[in-house]
């Protein structure tokens, strides 16, 4: 069955045999498996049966609008709002499938200001629509994500796909095309500074944000023989990357497992150093292709 869809999720299946999953709490995919292999990591302790709209889910791609973390400066119009915005503790509507044929499976979910929960709403009382778009083929996984104001004034906002990609072992993990840009470190209160060298390895708590990265692709490399399993990222109409890794911190997060850490790597393209600006009526996009080298 291609599609499958119960009260939680919705599951899809390609013909090539790659599959997503995707909860509608906050149109978070929580699985995407291609190759006979899940490529995304999401914690033995997240509370999927517990999704009541006060907890994020700890893996996956969680959606990250109209706000990321306090990167920016916040706004008084998103001051009070929640980590990473709201969209993500909110349940998004199926819009069905559009495109399904040997070459690709693509559906849709859209989410309105009305549907967001009534206490987040007050914070951010704007009026949109979201439609995120996953698109699934044999090696690829590509999300899209479509912004449109449906007020009267323009609005300012944030949008991060916050990727968790599963890898066997951290200590061999090598992130490249983050060279020579400007980032500011969350662990180091924000000071800012380049790299040089051509990769990025990690081996103690990181969180970084890279700001305004001309590049658009970028490898993530697991350190195996022959490059097997390896992710290319291309970032769509997004400036920024956050890289981040809560190393040991993650024994404080409680849905999290205390050695997780090892075994997953985030890598976030967004536009989060700046408010993307939207006047009324207008649409914004953006997105993300994940591939795999199967
Ligand atoms: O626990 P949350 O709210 O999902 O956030 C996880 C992490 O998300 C990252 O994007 C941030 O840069 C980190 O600072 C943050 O800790």
């Amino acid at each position: 069955m291609p599609i499958q869809i119960n009260e939680e999720k919705v599951s899809l299946t390609h013909s090539s045999g790659s599959s997503v999953e995707v909860y509608f709490f906050g149109a978070t995919i929580t699985s995407w498996k291609c190759g006979g292999k899940e490529r995304l990591f999401l914690s033995k302790d997240s509370k999927l049966d517990e999704l009541d709209g006060t907890k994020e889910i700890h893996g996956g791609i969680p959606l990250i609008f109209p706000q990321f973390a306090k990167a920016s400066e916040p706004s008084a119009e998103t001051a009070n709002l929640p980590q990473h915005g709201t969209a993500r503790y909110s349940t998004w509507k199926w819009l069905g499938v559009d495109v399904d044929n040997d070459e690709e499976l693509t559906a849709k979910f859209g989410l309105t200001d009305a549907q967001v929960p009534e206490n987040l709403h007050k914070e951010w009382p704007k009026k949109f629509e979201l439609i995120f778009i996953v698109t699934l083929t044999a090696d690829t996984l590509k999300n899209t994500l479509e912004v449109r104001n449906k007020g009267t004034e323009p609005f300012g906002f944030n949008a991060l796909f916050h990727t968790y990609y599963s890898v066997p072992d951290i200590s061999k993990v090598s992130i490249k095309g983050l060279n020579d840009i400007t980032y500011s470190d969350k662990v180091k209160n924000f000071a800012r500074f380049k790299d040089v060298k051509d990769s990025i390895t990690i081996d103690q708590e990181t969180d970084r944000i890279y700001e305004n990265v001309p590049r658009d692709e970028f490898l993530i490399d697991l350190g195996q023989p022959g490059g097997v399993d390896n992710f290319t990222l291309k970032k769509l109409n997004l400036k920024d990357t956050v890289v981040w890794n809560p190393w040991i911190k993650a024994r404080s997060i409680s849905d999290f497992g205390d050695e997780e850490y090892k075994n997953m790597v985030c890598v976030e393209p967004g536009t989060v150093t700046e408010y993307i600006k939207l006047e009324a009526d207008k649409t914004w996009k953006g997105g993300q292709i994940l591939k795999v080298q199967l």
